[in-house]
């Protein structure tokens, strides 16, 4: 089981969103920024690294959601665990995803989201609408 950490960052009632690249394992679908988490990493670090890396700004972690573990092939399963978040810097850089967007409560089902995000997106509508 790999452990993914993801952050679900609020601003002004949106939620960020990133699209994967073409290049990318599950080309285009949509995720919430995050990655894999280093053999003796805290979750908070893995996330904070990871959002670094990706989108160059710093989070606030707020709280912890409750993870979904997902089985994408019998190579690959994941434990998706996400963390509500609040900029602390809003200057975003692309480093990877092709493009983000800010999306709000309602509109986060129109988004063809990568398998094991879907409980994860149903979860957050329903405790935040
Ligand atoms: N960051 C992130 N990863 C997710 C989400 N949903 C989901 O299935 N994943 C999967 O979790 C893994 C996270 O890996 P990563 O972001 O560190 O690195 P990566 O895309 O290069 O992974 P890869 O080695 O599988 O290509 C990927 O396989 C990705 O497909 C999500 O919402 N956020």
């Amino acid at each position: 089981m790999i452990l993914v950490t993801c952050a679900i960052i609020e601003n002004e009632q949106k939620v960020l969103c990133a699209q994967r690249s073409e290049t990318m394992h599950l080309p285009l679908k949509w995720e919430f920024p995050g990655g894999k988490v280093n053999k003796g990493e805290e979750l908070e670090s893995c996330l904070e690294r990871e959002i670094k890396e990706e989108l160059g700004i710093e989070i606030n972690i707020i709280e912890r959601l409750p993870s979904n573990k997902h089985i994408y092939s019998q190579s690959k399963s994941i434990e998706l665990i996400p963390f509500r978040c609040s900029l602390q810097t809003s200057e975003i850089e692309l480093k990877e995803h092709l493009k983000i967007e800010w999306v709000a409560l309602h509109d986060l089902n129109t988004l063809d989201w990568a398998a094991a995000d879907i409980p994860i997106v149903q979860y957050y509508i329903q405790r935040y609408q």
